[in-house]
């Protein structure tokens, strides 16, 4: 496809500004981008997008997803997962092994690229599981699911409970030139609980999730991952403790790196309007202390970037009640205009500062080698109307998933163009 995008507004970092340009894409990459002020280029033999007001981007990355194919085809599928990528302005994603079966077999990488293929119009980055099945007891054959594409190792949806089999994981990865991704989570605290430990399981008599369930498989991944050298990436920070570890990690030069969700960013536990399984996730919203601290994590670069984990569930498992309903929020939908509106629109960030989360640091982070808008780069790009302003609308999303909190929000700062290797992903 060749592709004249006009007048788009681009971030330039150095000025910390916005400047209208015209990006000249042709098959997969960006050829060329002109200032807007030289004039309209000759556009002939090409299609033309008027991108005039609104932000255009490189595409969105998002490293933690959940597309539930195959086996739980009735929650998402990687057609309906990838268009709702699409539609939040995410390019390239990254999806959990945590499947039925499990992402832990050569065969299983390769299905899920091969669907992704086929059906997907962004692209899919699959994790394999670090243990067969998820089960903890055994590796899987990580050289082997390396060859077949798997971009790290990851039991996300439970944490890898046994030191000595995460010390092994983390030394073979670290051979291998590989992430391990840890979903930090040390069952023997959990209390079967549904909601974290503090005011608002206090208001309704229930057990909590206590905050150094997580942190404390923090603190002893960054002592495995010094004493191994792998490239060790927390999953979806959520407590004060666990970002304080990753600074001091990070401080004794471990390879330590980050991600947060936009509702960890935005909610506390004291939010939670009653006993609504839309405010089940897991890890659970904290506590405002907490909330504060993953936020200055963010700001200080202890946590590199933002993901959405992503994680749809049917409206009849949602519905069995707090107890019984499964733990997950979805995300692509409402990631960028969430945070587009309560932290750049109210000053507290600039746009760049939220673009490079979401952008240019996943892809350095994992090496991918995506997330810029420089000529020669990979035509993966965003459009964005700003000042649209719309209530999120679950019914509308694209996802199957319904399951969010943020219904009824009133934000700006909507994708409305989505390229993915030079090709329209979405479009509004
Ligand atoms: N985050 C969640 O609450 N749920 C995820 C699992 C996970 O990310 O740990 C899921 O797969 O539903
Ligand atoms: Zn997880
Ligand atoms: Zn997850």
């Amino acid at each position: 496809m060749k592709v004249w995008i006009l007048n788009g507004n681009v971030w330039n970092d150095r000025r910390q500004a916005l400047e209208p340009k015209h990006v000249r894409v042709d098959g997969e990459i960006i050829a060329e981008i002109r200032d807007a002020s030289e004039g309209l280029p000759d556009t002939a033999g090409h299609e033309v997008v008027d991108a005039a007001g609104r932000l255009l981007s490189a595409g969105f990355i998002d490293m933690h997803v959940h597309l539930r194919e195959p086996g739980y085809e009735h929650k998402e599928t990687i057609a309906t997962g990838t268009a709702s990528a699409a539609r939040g302005g995410f390019t390239t994603i990254a999806c959990m092994p945590n499947t039925k079966p499990p992402t832990d077999t050569p065969e299983r990488v390769r299905y899920v690229l091969d669907k992704a293929k086929e059906a997907g119009p962004v692209r899919v980055l699959p994790y394999a599981a670090i243990t067969k099945s998820q089960l903890g007891r055994e590796l899987t054959d990580f050289a082997a699911l390396k060859e077949a594409g798997a971009i790290g190792f990851t039991d996300d949806g439970v944490g890898v409970q046994n030191a000595k089999m995460m010390k092994d994981a983390m030394a073979l990865a670290a051979s291998l030139g590989l992430p391990i991704v840890a979903h930090c989570e040390e069952d023997t605290l959990l209390e079967g609980a549904a909601f974290s430990e503090g005011e608002f399981v206090k208001r309704h008599g229930l057990k909590g999730i206590p905050n150094e369930s997580e942190s404390i498989h923090v603190g002893r991944d960054t002592l495995l991952a010094e004493a191994t050298g792998v490239h060790y990436h927390v999953c979806h920070v959520s407590t004060e403790q666990s970002v304080r570890l990753i600074r001091l990690a990070k401080q004794h030069g471990v390879r330590v790196t980050a991600e947060v969700c936009p509702h960890h960013l935005l909610l506390s536990d004291e939010d939670i309007p009653g006993l609504d399984a839309n405010w089940k996730m897991n890890p659970p919203l904290r506590s405002p202390r907490d909330v504060k601290a993953v936020i200055e994590g963010l700001e200080d670069g202890t946590i590199d970037i933002i993901v959405t984990d992503h994680a749809p569930h049917s409206e009849e498992e949602k519905a069995r009640g707090v107890d019984k309903a499964p733990f997950g929020i979805v995300g692509f939908e409402t990631a960028f205009p969430l945070l587009y509106t309560k932290f750049v629109a109210t000053g507290r960030w600039s746009l760049g500062f939220l673009l490079e989360r979401m952008t240019r640091k996943p892809a350095d982070v994992f090496g991918l080698g995506l997330g810029r808008l420089e000529p020669g780069q990979p035509a993966d790009l965003t459009i964005v109307d700003l000042e649209k302003e719309a209530e999120v609308d679950p019914a509308k999303f694209l996802t199957k998933g319904r399951n969010t909190p943020f219904a009824g929000w009133k934000l700006k700062g909507w994708p409305v163009w989505t390229m993915a290797a030079g090709r329209v992903a979405w479009s509004e």
